[in-house]
């Protein structure tokens, strides 16, 4: 796979928007949360602020990899599983956090880890969606997100010089 055309850059500003906005969302569903399982490293983020918003204390990590080369897929590895005290209830009133799903492999694995848990992205992509109980953003398949962690200051070209082409 090369890198999708279009591109979505997200400041932490709008991330810490997005995420609360989740919050809010996970909120409404009326569940009692108590535990975050957050997926590493991209779920990190989302995971502080959704604690934060609802008052979870209980942060757990699966640590899974599989974009080894930029926006290139690779094998899935999971290099941390989940504590085992988790995943005795099989994660209800369980959430997992991850900041997007994209091809829905990462999800479908940690998924099959805690199938009664409640799944929260902050954006999805479409192949993805079917993955995810609730995201606060949609974009296109062959748009790639630039996380505000990933991301520097760089001049950039004025738009008119790019369409004279
Ligand atoms: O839906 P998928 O196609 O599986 O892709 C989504 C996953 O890819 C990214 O993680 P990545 O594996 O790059 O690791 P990172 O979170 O450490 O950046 C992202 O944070 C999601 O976890
Ligand atoms: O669009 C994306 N942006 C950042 N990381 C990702 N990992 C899978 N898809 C993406
Ligand atoms: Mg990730």
């Amino acid at each position: 796979m090369s890198l999708p055309d279009k591109a979505f850059p997200v400041s932490w500003d709008q991330f810490h928007r997005d995420a609360r906005a989740l919050a809010w969302r996970l909120s409404g569903n009326g569940t009692q949360w108590k535990a975050i399982v957050c997926i590493t490293r991209g779920g990190l983020v989302p995971a502080a602020i959704i604690a934060r918003e609802l008052g979870i204390r209980m942060i757990e990590t699966v640590c899974v990899a599989s974009y080894h080369d930029y926006a290139n897929q690779g094998e899935m590895q999971v290099l941390k599983r989940i504590n085992d005290d988790l995943l005795e209830n099989d994660g209800e009133d369980t959430l997992i956090v991850d900041d997007l799903t994209d091809t829905g492999k990462t999800a479908a694995i940690v998924r099959a880890m805690l199938p009664k848990a409640h799944f929260a992205t902050v954006y999805a992509k479409p192949k993805g969606r079917p993955l995810v109980d609730s995201f606060v953003t949609e974009v296109s398949q062959d748009t790639w997100i630039y996380f505000p962690w990933d991301l520097g200051f760089s001049y950039v070209e004025p738009i008119a010089k790019d369409h004279k082409g």
